[in-house]
């Protein structure tokens, strides 16, 4: 398994505020496959992609990355893991205002010895033509498709999505996910997508529910429907 995470608890604050979000979460993802994490708000899907993007520190268990232990790292140590295997796309696109797409790309470039190549990552993605162009010059579904170059450069093997799509109208919505699915059959790259789209889980192969800090489901997709072919996105 790619990724392997047992038994993970993580609360917040203290007192009348303690909160336990991830209560003994489990989950494997084999390498190279797309999986949805689903639940309803507050269930804790972010958290826990957090916890595995070593981004949040966990309380107890283990979440492992190609065999390799994350939990208890230091602070360096997850900074080189972060920096080595993973890519994030958020929600909000976080790209750098004043830099045009292709420097946004760049900043992410220089992270890596083997990157990906730049023109062909722009091509990919259809932003060959608005490589000059900043930030606010682009509509979302652009924005997005940069900030998914800027994760994309350094040829990650993990990818985390937080509500990829979450800002954008549905046929926008429709071309990230036929792109996520064409980077997925290109480079292998493994995926874990969290979504309050219900339409997603339909295209991947291995859906998890999450509900009060634990996963209440878990299965994989034996009927995987192109991104293309997608209903009610
Ligand atoms: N840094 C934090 N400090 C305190 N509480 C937090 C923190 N981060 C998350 N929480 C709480 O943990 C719970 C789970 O949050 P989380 O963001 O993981 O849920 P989610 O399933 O991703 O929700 P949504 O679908 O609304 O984004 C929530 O009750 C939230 O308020």
């Amino acid at each position: 398994m790619y990724l392997e995470v047992s038994d993970v608890k993580k609360s917040y604050g203290e007192g009348g505020s303690y909160i336990q979000v991830l209560k003994g979460v489990s989950l494997q993802v084999k390498q190279g496959d797309m999986c949805v994490i689903q639940g309803t708000s507050g269930s804790g899907k972010s958290t826990l992609l957090n916890c595995i993007g070593g981004l949040d520190t966990i309380e107890s268990g283990s979440i492992k990355v190609d065999g390799i232990e994350i939990a208890g790292m230091k602070a360096d140590e997850l900074s080189d893991y972060r920096r080595d295997y993973l890519g994030f796309i958020f929600q909000f696109y976080n790209l750098v205002p004043n830099l045009t797409v292709r420097e946004n790309i760049q900043v992410c470039e220089y992270l890596t010895d083997q990157p990906l190549n730049m023109d062909e990552l722009l091509e990919i993605l259809g932003l060959t033509e608005h490589q000059n162009k900043f930030p606010a010059q682009l509509s979302g579904g652009q924005q997005q498709r940069c900030a998914i170059a800027r994760a994309l450069i350094k040829n990650p093997k993990l990818l985390l999505c937080d509500e990829p799509t979450g800002a954008l109208d549905s046929k926008t919505s429709r071309d990230i996910l036929i792109l996520l699915e064409k980077i997925n059959a290109t480079y292998g790259t493994t995926m874990l997508i969290v979504t309050h789209n219900n339409s997603i889980k339909n295209m991947v192969d291995q859906v998890v529910i999450v509900k009060d800090g634990q996963i209440r489901k878990d299965y994989y997709n034996e009927t995987k429907v192109p991104a293309a072919e997608l209903e009610d996105l």
